[in-house]
């Protein structure tokens, strides 16, 4: 094994992937190393949360109507933070701002790039010590470089992405971002505060044997799903499975889970939220992106997700992402539910 003094650091990595783009400027590299700090200070009060006053509600509601948690808000000042005063991002859209913030000042207005975040996702998770994780997305602005950006630069399809990635804080601390060139992993070593290339070039496997969704909506979801979640169930060594059910209730470490091992992570339309729960722009864009670029699929049960063209910067989507085949079997399912309810209608 490599001592980790041979491992490329993320910022070595970065820039090493500006030599394919002569154009390049490193604002990119520059974004990807301040979400990375940003983070790096999440993980340092994740790490010692039941220590420190970071626990619990805040006590606001946010523009979803959630209950707003002390990290949720920690970690979106981190974030904001780093980005207003870096010199690569003009502007942000996070979970939990009701609206777009654009920096506007000389030096924001000459970024090409926008970012949407998820500061902390799994928040039900936080005051249990289950693994939790920040998610982003980054854009190029279609805006006038030089001017402040506007609305336009941050309701873009997800196939506009340029880059986006997510921040795992569990047993280990992990920062793993696409670019149409790859998916690739960095793990924090603490000792020398650098994240660490500790899985290049990542790919879904095609095939897995986990399905992940909340089996409490069950009789809430509509037929065509109940019946691809009974299929999984009923999957044994003649057919591929047996499958095994996980559900961390975080989808940055369900579908990092099975981003790796192979699996499909589902948060369908309920009876209750017919638009789904997820949101388009900083949870399932995200995702979809590095998700496809590894190899595996995401649609919102009808149509990729990448070309759902966004209105609002915190609707909502059903959302289904992971292994190709086992997409493409779900699909199936979708598909012969629908056409039984039009041939019945
Ligand atoms: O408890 P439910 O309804 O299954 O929802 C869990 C889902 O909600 C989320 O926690 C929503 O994200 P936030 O925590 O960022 O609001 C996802 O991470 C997770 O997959
Ligand atoms: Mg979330
Ligand atoms: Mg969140």
């Amino acid at each position: 094994m490599a001592t980790n003094r041979n491992i490329l650091t993320l910022d070595e990595f970065t820039i090493q992937e500006m030599r394919a783009f002569p154009q390049a400027t490193g604002q990119l590299a520059g974004l990807l190393r301040d979400i990375g700090l940003a983070a790096k200070r999440v993980n340092v009060e994740v790490n010692k949360a039941g220590l420190v006053d970071i626990l619990g509600d805040e006590g606001s509601v946010n523009v979803q109507g959630e209950e707003v948690k002390k990290l949720d808000i920690f970690a979106n000042d981190q974030l904001m933070g780093v980005l207003r005063h870096g010199i690569s991002c003009a502007g942000i859209g996070s979970e939990e701002l009701d609206e777009i913030v654009l920096f506007d000042d000389e030096i924001s207005n000459k970024s090409k790039y926008v970012c949407l975040f998820d500061p902390l996702d799994g928040s039900s998770n936080i005051d249990v010590n289950v693994s939790i994780g920040t998610i982003f997305s980054i854009y190029r602005r279609v805006s006038e470089i030089g001017k402040p950006a506007t609305k336009e630069d941050f309701l873009q399809p997800g196939n506009k992405q340029v880059a986006a990635g997510y921040i795992v804080y569990g047993s280990s601390t992990m920062l793993v971002y696409a670019t149409k060139r790859g998916v690739n992993g960095f793990t924090l070593d603490r000792a020398i505060g650098e994240y660490l290339l500790s899985h290049p070039n990542i790919k879904c496997p095609e095939w897995g044997k986990i399905y992940s969704v909340n089996h409490g909506n069950f009789f809430r979801y509509n037929q065509g799903v109940k019946e691809y979640i009974t299929a999984c169930q009923k999957k044994d060594k003649t057919n591929g499975g047996p499958y095994t059910q996980r559900y961390i209730g975080s989808m940055v470490s369900d579908v990092h889970r099975n981003l790796i091992k192979g699996g499909i992570f589902m948060y369908p339309a309920t009876t209750e939220k017919p638009g789904g729960k997820l949101r388009l722009l900083y949870e399932c864009n995200p995702f979809a992106f590095i998700v496809q670029i590894a190899g595996g699929k995401a649609t919102n049960g009808e149509i990729n997700i990448l070309d759902v063209q966004p209105t609002t910067l915190h609707q909502r989507t059903p959302f289904f992402v992971g292994s190709i085949k086992m997409m493409e079997e779900l699909e199936s399912y979708l598909a012969a539910a629908k056409e039984t309810t039009t041939n019945h209608a």
